[in-house]
């Protein structure tokens, strides 16, 4: 359908707000094609994108069409999917409510059950409910760390995992097949409730998570022995995890928990940080400032929908800085193995999960502790499905997931990466370095010595303008056509394309599968042990390199990044 037809039915079928919104930008002919030209890409990671009028927007039309998309689905399933019905969760993002709500009325004009929480809630509450309510799928408002202007639309199924490629094709394809306009359902809300077809739930859902939350706790006696003066600042980013976080750590038994009140205030225009994500130590800046004021163990912030945690920690000169997702993730997988051991509670068949763009330093802990050790693509979904899996096969027990963007998960109540319990096992890792005299920067240099030094680097390449899914495509295509066999001098020795799913040595000896799901992911393995990945994003208009290596000083890791770096810039030009 043509822009100038587009245009003139949005102008028909939407609110005043929305026309008025249209009509103002109508004088722009690329705005409007930006807006009206495509639709908003629905893919595994459901909807992302800003919020404004069009097709390609994220607001009430495109929200609700892909709800129905969604309606569509559990209708096809039967009368049971429609009765177990859906669990709907939001963040703090601008329109994030109005949104759900939305969702709740299209889902009740299908006939289907919905679940939707009173306030903004975690996003692994969200995947928790799910099960916990026996539902058949779950909707989440939000754009995680995104921008202000963004909110975005992820979709769960009955596991409690984000949809993999099977079902968002299912899903998609209901949605190609509704009109945005004249194939969308709503009930009024009023009138859904008053059927029994929308509820609200609350803080039952919040105390049954916690309870599952705090039985993940591993060593409450290290908490107990420093709590009187070990102190956490904590802060989440005028998101989701205001209440949950600190209530978790305060019942975990720490006395001293510090918020940053500016940041405590779920705002959607995140007013105190340039971005709300722990990946960036600016959002700690206040968090830093209280810090200097007194002696602090600890500073943890988790992003909007509290599913990522970042930390703060003072390094031998006592400078703050920030940890990495691997970093911690490395922190995390040697504490849990190590008090498990100490306690004899390390299942035999202990399994580890993280993914192939996260450190290669997981390999030589699992290794050394006999714990098994799996990869997936990136995306905690896949590591969710990996725990259903070793829960169906009875093969693993989980012992902890994480991957390097700042995602962990230790037990198996909910099927995401949780910022709540990382909070709460970040804060009793740290007590447990404390009681032994050391710092998390002090352990974390003691793994280097122990397992080696490993060093990892994401470089984001950014993709401006339309056609930018376009010339991702087109880089990646490049790259498989040049068919590198060196970068920065060192040879490639084998190289995996995820998208034909084959792994071939560069001496020809052996091609076989890769083990993993189709997706649009190279990987070239190093002669010097190093891996270079790249990946186009799924949720972002960015080119993703991720440089993996190791070595044998912290001066030689940053050396080997540096070069691969330079040279993967040159290629990628
Ligand atoms: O790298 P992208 O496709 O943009 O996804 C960004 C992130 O999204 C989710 O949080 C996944 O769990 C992460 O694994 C991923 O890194």
């Amino acid at each position: 359908m043509g822009v100038t037809k587009e245009y003139e039915r949005w102008l028909t079928h939407t609110d005043d707000h929305t026309k008025q919104e249209m009509e103002q930008v109508s004088a722009n002919p690329a705005e409007l094609e930006d807006r009206l030209g495509r639709a908003l890409a629905f893919g595994t990671g459901g909807l992302r994108g800003v919020m404004g009028a069009g097709n390609n927007r994220m607001n009430v039309y495109t929200v609700r069409q892909a709800t129905q998309g969604v309606a569509n689905v559990i209708v096809s399933e039967g009368e049971e999917a429609k009765k177990k019905g859906v669990v709907i969760a939001y963040d703090s993002r601008h329109h994030s409510v109005e949104f759900s709500k939305e969702a709740a009325r299209v889902l009740a004009a299908a006939g289907i059950v919905s679940y939707l929480f009173d306030e903004l809630r975690p996003t692994p509450e969200l995947s928790f409910a799910i099960r916990k309510l026996h539902c058949v799928a779950g909707i989440n408002v939000t754009a995680s760390h995104n921008p202000k202007e963004y909110n975005g639309y992820k979709v769960y199924w009955e596991d409690g995992a984000q949809i993999g490629p099977e079902k968002a094709a299912e899903v998609l394809a209901e949605i190609r097949r509704s009109d945005i306009f004249d194939d969308v359902h709503v009930m009024d809300f009023d009138e859904a409730v008053k059927q029994g077809l929308i509820h609200t739930i609350g803080k039952e859902i919040d105390e049954a998570f916690l309870a599952r939350v705090l039985e993940q706790a591993a060593s409450p006696d290290a908490v107990a022995a420093v709590a009187d003066t070990f102190k956490i600042i904590y802060t989440p980013f005028h998101g989701a995890g205001y209440r949950l976080v600190p209530e978790v750590l305060r019942r975990a038994g720490f006395k001293h928990v510090l918020t940053v009140a500016e940041q405590m205030k779920p705002d959607g225009d995140f007013p105190t940080v340039k971005s709300p994500n722990p990946e960036e130590k600016e959002g700690f800046t206040i968090a830093i400032g209280m810090a200097k004021k007194e002696a602090i163990d600890l500073i943890i912030g988790t992003d909007p929908d509290s599913d990522r945690a970042g930390i703060v920690v003072r390094d031998a000169s006592g400078e703050y800085i920030a940890m990495t997702g691997n970093q911690v993730g490395i922190l995390l997988t040697d504490y849990i193995i190590s008090v498990k051991k100490e306690r004899n509670e390390l299942p035999e068949n202990a399994a580890v999960v993280t993914t192939i763009v996260s450190t290669l330093m997981a390999d030589p802990v699992c290794r050394q502790n006999h714990v098994a050790l799996y990869r997936t693509l990136t995306g905690f979904k896949f590591i969710g499905e990996k725990i259903k899996e070793f829960e169906e096969s009875g093969s693993n027990t989980f012992l902890f997931g994480f991957e390097e963007s700042y995602g962990y998960l230790a037990g198996t109540y909910t099927r995401d990466k949780d910022a709540v319990v990382a909070s709460l096992m970040i804060a009793e890792m740290a007590a447990w370095y404390r009681n032994k005299g050391v710092t998390l920067y002090e352990a974390l240099q003691a793994l280097y010595q122990k397992y080696g030094y490993y060093g990892e680097r994401l470089i984001s390449l950014k993709m401006e303008g339309l056609d930018a899914l376009d010339r991702m495509k087109a880089l990646m295509e490049h790259l498989r056509e040049e068919g590198l066999k060196e970068i920065g001098g060192v040879a490639i020795t084998a190289e995996r394309d995820y998208l034909k799913d084959v792994r071939k040595t560069m001496d020809g000896k052996t091609t076989e599968k890769t083990g993993l799901p189709q997706s649009d992911v190279l990987y070239y393995e190093m002669e010097d042990g190093s891996s270079v990945i790249v990946r186009p994003s799924g949720t972002e208009p960015k080119i993703k390199l991720y440089l993996l290596v190791s070595g044998q000083s912290a001066a030689e890791t940053g050396e080997k990044l540096d070069r691969y770096e330079n040279a993967m810039r040159a290629v990628l030009k």
